[in-house]
C-alpha cells in the first residue's frame, strides 16, 4: 500500500485563500478559491437541462456588458476565472446578437487542435445542431465544416493564419476571438500581430476579442491602442469605436479546493502515482486528471497505477486513460467517453488537457508542477524538449480543470512556499523567444510582410533568432539569393505546406528532383505526426521485436517507419487492424499517418503535381529516399564519435541514438545519420534517424556544406 503524503489543509476564510493567490498585478484573479460560488453550487447542481446550466456560468450575467463591449469596441480583452464560460458562451452570445446574420463566421482560435475539436463538439450539443453544420472546427489535418453554413467555427491560431494565405483580410469572419492568448504559442503571436494590421483596414466590420483566465490584460490593451483604431473611425454614418478594452467575468460555478504537499517530494512520478492511489482509496468518487511532462512520464505512470493497483485488493475499479499530443483524434476523444458505473476513470495528460478543455466528471486534478517545452538552441540548430517547473500561469490553467461540473480538489505536488517562490514564473517563457522562428518567417513572408525587422510584433523575437530562420530558409532554397523574398518555384510551395520547412522541403524535393513521392508522402506522414508505430504489449516484447525485424532496415528509422507504413497501405482495408494486431503495430498511428500523407498529397495535387507523379516509387533504390530526407533535414546531419555519441558536423553537444531507435542495439553504428528530432532527458537522445552518406551532403546543401567529409 502506498504511503499517504502529508499535504496542507487547504484554508478555511476566504481573506488566507484570496492571499494565498498572485496578486491581480501579474494577470492573476484573485478570487479563485473564493467560496462564494457555494451559492451558485446549490442550485447548479439542479440544472437539469442544458439551457439551465448555460443561464449559470458565470459567462451569463456579463452577457449584456459583453455584447455591449464588443458593439463598442473594437478589441475586447476579456479576463475570466477558468469554467466561467469563455470559450463555449462568447461565440453562442455573439451568434444570438446576430454577428453572422450577414453570412460571416465567428472564428475563435484555440493554441491546441483537441481543445477546437472538442468546444465545437460541445458547443454543436449545447445548440442543438449536427457538427460540421452551424458550429464547425478546423484544425491542421482534420476538419469538420461547412463554408455555406457553418457560423461559429473553432480553429487553431495556425490554421486561422493558413486562411490569412487566401483571404488576407480574414473577410470571411465578423468576429475573431483569440482564445487562451495567456499561451503565447508563435501562432497566437502572430496572429495578433496580423489582426491588428488587418484591423486597419477592416475598421469597422470586425471585432476582435482576446480571452484568457491568467493573462496581463494592460499589455494586450497597450499593444491594440496603439493601432489608434479609433481616431480612424468616426463618419457620420459610422460609430465612432473606441480602443481596446478590459471586461472581467468574476466567479465560478463550483468551489476548487487547492492542497500544497508540506514538504517538497523527490520524485514528482512516484508522488504522482501516490496521489491517484491515496484518492482512489480515501476520496469518494470522482474521476482523476493528473498532469505529467511527457509520454514517456505518462507511459511509465500508467504501468507504475497499474502494478501498485493490481497488488491492491479491490482496486479494479480504476480505469486508466492516456491523453498527449502524439495520440490519433480517436484515441483522444476515448479520454471524454462516459465511464460505466462504479468505475473511476483515472487520465495521465500532458499540457495538452490545461487549456479549454472539460472532461465530465473530472473531480480531483494532481499537478506534478513539470512540463516539458521544447527549446531551440540557434547556435547548434537544435531542438530539446527540456523539463522544467511549470508557470504559475499553468498552475491556474491545470486547477481549472477541477471544479467545471461539480466541486473540485487540485493536489499540487509541490509546496505553497515553492509556488510562492522564484522556481514558478508568473508566465510562460513566448515560443517566440524559444523556439525556431523558420515556420513563422515564412508565413510572414508569404504574406508578403518582407520587412521582418520592422513588423509590429506583439513582442519582438530575439535578433539571433531571426537570422536563424532566415538562413535556414535560404539554406533550404526558399529565399532568393541575398534578398529576403521567397523564391516562386519553391519558397512559395513550402508556405502552402501546413508542415515545418524542413519537412515540407523533403517533399517538394522529392517530387522535384528525386521522384520517389511514394516513400516521401509516408516518410513525412510519420514525422508530422511524431509517434512510433510500434508497440510492445505486455508480457510479449520478446515476440514485439521479433516481429519488428520484418519492418527493420540498417537505415534507420525513418525508412523502417516508411516499410510500416507502405505494407499498411498496401493491406485491404478492412483487414488492416487485425494485420496490425499481428505485427505489433498500432493502427491508430499508422491510419493517421496514412491520413496525414494523403492530405499532404492533395496538397501537392493542387499545387500542380500529378497524380501519377505522387505514387512515383523509389523501389529498392532507398538512397533516393534518404538523399531525398537528407537534403531537407540536413542541418540534422551528425558523426559518430569513438565514445559511441554523435556530433552535428557544425558542432555542438554529444547526441546519442535514443533506445526506441532500431540502431539502438546495434554494435556497427553508422559513421553518419541525420535524426528529425533531438530530445533531452537523461542524455541529448536523437529520434527518427536515418543513415546517411556524407558525400550527399555537399551535393544537397551545398551553401551550408562547403566539403563535409
Ligand atoms: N464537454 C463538456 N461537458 C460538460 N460540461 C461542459 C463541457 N464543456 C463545457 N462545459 C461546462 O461549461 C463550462 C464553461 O466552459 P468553457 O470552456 O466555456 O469555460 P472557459 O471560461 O472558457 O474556461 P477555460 O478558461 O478553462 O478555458 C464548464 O465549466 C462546464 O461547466
Amino acid at each position: 500500500m502506498t504511503a499517504k503524503r502529508s499535504y496542507q489543509e487547504p484554508a478555511t476564510t476566504v481573506s488566507r485563500r484570496e492571499n494565498d493567490f498572485p496578486s491581480n498585478d501579474d494577470g492573476f484573479i484573485r478570487s479563485y478559491y473564493n467560496r462564494s460560488s457555494s451559492v451558485a453550487n446549490d442550485t447548479a447542481n439542479k440544472a437539469s437541462t442544458i439551457e439551465e446550466q448555460r443561464r449559470q456560468l458565470p459567462a451569463f450575467s456579463h452577457k449584456k456588458q459583453l455584447l455591449y463591449a464588443i458593439e463598442k469596441h473594437s478589441v475586447v480583452i476579456v479576463v475570466g476565472e477558468p469554467g466561467s464560460g469563455k470559450s463555449t458562451q462568447l461565440p453562442q452570445y455573439l451568434y444570438e446578437a446576430g454577428w453572422s446574420a450577414n453570412g460571416k463566421t465567428i472564428g475563435c482560435t484555440q493554441p491546441r487542435r483537441i481543445a477546437a475539436a472538442m468546444l465545437a463538439q460541445r458547443v454543436s450539443e449545447e445548440m442543438g445542431v449536427e457538427l460540421g453544420t452551424t458550429v464547425g472546427y478546423s484544425v491542421r489535418f482534420s476538419d469538420a465544416f461547412n463554408p455555406e453554413t457553418t457560423r461559429i467555427k473553432y480553429l487553431t491560431d495556425g490554421t486561422l493564419i493558413r486562411e490569412c494565405l487566401a483571404d488576407p483580410l480574414l473577410s470571411a469572419y465578423s468576429v475573431i476571438m483569440v482564445d487562451e492568448a495567456q499561451d503565447r504559442s508563435i501562432a497566437t503571436d502572430m496572429l495578433l500581430a496580423l489582426l491588428k494590421k488587418i484591423l486597419r483596414k477592416r475598421k469597422n466590420d470586425l471585432r476582435v476579442v482576446i480571452s484568457s483566465a491568467s493573462l496581463d490584460a494592460e499589455r494586450f490593451r497597450a499593444y491594440f491602442d496603439s493601432n489608434d483604431v479609433a481616431a480612424t473611425t468616426t463618419t457620420a454614418e459610422t460609430p465612432t469605436l473606441g480602443s481596446a478594452t478590459i471586461l472581467s467575468i468574476s466567479g465560478r460555478l463550483f468551489p476548487v479546493d487547492v492542497h500544497y504537499l508540506t514538504t517538497p517530494c523527490e520524485n514528482y512520478l512516484t508522488a504522482s502515482v501516490e496521489a491517484v492511489m491515496n484518492i482512489h482509496m480515501h476520496e469518494p468518487a470522482g474521476d482523476i486528471l493528473v498532469f505529467l511532462p511527457g509520454k514517456d512520464d505518462i507511459a511509465q505512470a500508467l504501468a507504475d497505477t497499474h502494478e501498485l493497483a493490481q497488488n491492491n485488493d479491490g482496486l479494479g475499479s480504476m480505469m486508466l486513460v492516456p491523453l498527449s499530443a502524439g495520440l490519433s483524434q480517436e484515441e483522444q476523444r476515448q479520454v471524454f467517453d462516459p465511464m460505466p458505473a462504479g468505475k473511476r476513470k483515472v487520465v495521465f495528460s500532458t499540457n495538452v488537457a490545461e487549456t479549454s478543455v472539460t472532461i465530465d466528471g473530472i473531480v480531483y486534478v494532481v499537478d506534478c508542477g513539470f512540463v516539458k517545452q521544447r527549446v531551440f538552441d540557434s547556435v547548434t540548430g537544435i531542438d530539446k524538449l527540456v523539463t522544467q517547473p511549470i508557470s504559475r500561469s499553468s498552475a491556474v490553467q491545470r486547477a481549472g480543470r477541477a471544479g467545471r461540473t461539480q466541486p473540485g480538489k487540485v493536489y499540487r505536488l509541490y509546496t505553497y512556499e515553492a509556488f510562492k517562490s522564484g522556481l514558478f514564473s508568473p508566465h510562460d517563457v513566448p515560443e517566440v523567444c524559444r523556439l525556431s522562428l523558420a515556420p513563422m518567417v515564412l508565413t510572414l513572408m508569404a504574406l508578403g510582410v518582407n520587412n521582418l525587422v520592422r513588423f509590429d510584433y506583439f513582442q519582438p523575437p530575439p535578433p539571433e533568432l531571426l537570422s536563424h530562420a532566415l538562413e535556414q530558409l535560404a539554406s533550404l532554397g526558399a529565399l532568393e539569393p541575398q534578398r529576403a523574398v521567397l523564391t516562386p518555384d519553391f519558397g512559395i510551395y513550402l508556405a502552402e505546406l501546413p508542415l515545418d520547412p524542413k519537412l515540407g522541403a523533403c517533399l517538394l524535393n522529392a517530387a522535384q528532383k528525386f521522384h520517389c513521392l511514394r516513400e516521401a508522402l509516408a516518410a513525412v506522414g510519420m514525422l508530422a505526426i511524431g509517434s512510433d508505430p510500434f508497440v510492445v504489449p505486455n508480457g510479449q516484447r520478446a515476440e514485439a521485436e521479433l516481429d519488428k525485424r520484418d519492418f527493420m532496415v540498417q537505415e534507420g528509422d525513418v525508412l523502417t517507419f516508411v516499410n510500416a507504413l507502405v505494407a499498411y497501405q498496401e493491406t485491404p482495408a478492412k483487414l488492416r487492424s487485425q494485420w496490425c494486431r499481428l505485427h505489433f503495430l498500432s493502427s491508430r498511428t499508422l491510419e493517421q499517418a496514412d491520413r496525414v500523407s494523403r492530405q499532404l498529397e492533395g496538397y501537392l495535387i493542387r499545387m500542380g503535381y500529378s497524380r501519377e507523379r505522387c505514387r512515383q516509387s523509389c523501389g529498392q533504390d532507398f538512397s533516393r529516399l534518404q538523399k531525398c530526407l537528407t537534403s531537407g533535414l540536413f542541418a540534422n546531419a551528425a558523426k559518430l564519435e569513438v565514445d559511441g555519441s554523435y556530433r552535428l558536423f557544425r558542432g555542438g553537444p554529444a547526441l546519442w541514438v535514443h533506445p526506441s531507435s532500431v540502431l539502438f542495439p546495434e554494435t556497427a553504428k553508422p559513421k553518419f545519420v541525420m535524426f528529425a528530432e533531438a530530445m533531452e532527458t537523461t542524455k541529448l537522445y536523437m529520434r527518427g534517424i536515418t543513415a546517411i552518406d556524407s558525400t550527399w551532403l555537399a551535393e544537397v546543401a551545398p551553401h551550408y556544406y562547403s566539403e563535409a567529409k
